[in-house]
């Protein structure tokens, strides 16, 4: 479902241009999960924007589902992040004056997708069901990411891109949030790319692969 084919993104600095990706190629199919890893600056974010449309690259292509979104204009990217991608960060960037339920809903709501069902059901196998009348500030971290996992599954992506989605959580939090997100992603058949810099949980998706002088290996 995703493949990246030859992909190159140069950023210009005072110093020069810096190739952050030089010839980068990597293949995910649907139901299966990816642990994206590689030293500090070695352009793993970078990847994923591209990957989410979020940015642009300089040559090469991003086929998901055989379409190449390299060559969509602003509109045909944002649409294809509504439809098809689910994106987390680090950051849970939950929306502070909604509840729990109203989180976990927003994404499928504007997506046209919201089943009330489908959200009871990520409700319950998160274990926010007790939760879903707080608010953000009233959560944990881990409970904050688990709404926020929700929140993206919620819409029914068919790839979810996760930067550091478990960074700001200690290990044992981290772990259980991963299974968890694990678990619903085998459900839903969607794909998972994620960003780690722990090989104790990139151990536990289906491939690993690192970034180094801007390639995949
Ligand atoms: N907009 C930009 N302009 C110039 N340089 C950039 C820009 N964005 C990223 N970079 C540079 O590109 C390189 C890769 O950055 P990126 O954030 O993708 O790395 P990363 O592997 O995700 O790092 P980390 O693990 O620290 O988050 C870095 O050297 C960074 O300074």
């Amino acid at each position: 479902m995703l493949s990246v084919r030859n992909l190159r993104k140069t950023f210009p600095t005072p110093q020069g241009p810096l190739i952050v990706l030089d010839g980068v190629n990597l293949d995910l199919q649907r139901g299966d999960s990816m642990a994206l890893m590689g030293e500090s600056g070695s352009g793993k974010s970078t990847l994923l924007h591209l990957i989410a449309g979020l940015d642009s690259a300089d040559s090469g292509t991003i086929l998901i589902d055989d379409q190449d979104i390299s060559r969509f204009n602003d509109g045909e990217r944002s649409r294809l992040r509504k439809k098809k991608l689910g994106l987390v960060f680090q950051q849970f960037n939950l929306i502070p004056s909604m509840t729990v339920a109203d989180n976990l809903a927003f994404q499928a709501r504007l997506s046209n997708r919201h089943d009330p069902d489908w959200s009871a059901f990520l409700a319950e196998s998160l274990g926010l069901s007790g939760l879903l009348d707080r608010y953000p500030e009233q959560l944990s971290g881990g409970q904050q990411q688990r709404v926020a996992i929700g929140r993206t599954l919620g819409a029914r992506p068919d790839l979810v891109l996760a930067d550091e989605p478990t960074g700001n959580l200690d290990e044992t939090t981290a772990h259980e949030v991963l299974e968890l997100t694990l678990h619903l992603i085998a459900k839903t058949g969607c794909g998972l790319l994620m960003v780690t810099h722990s090989s104790n949980l990139a151990r536990n998706l289906n491939h690993q692969v690192t970034l180094h002088r801007g390639r995949v290996t």
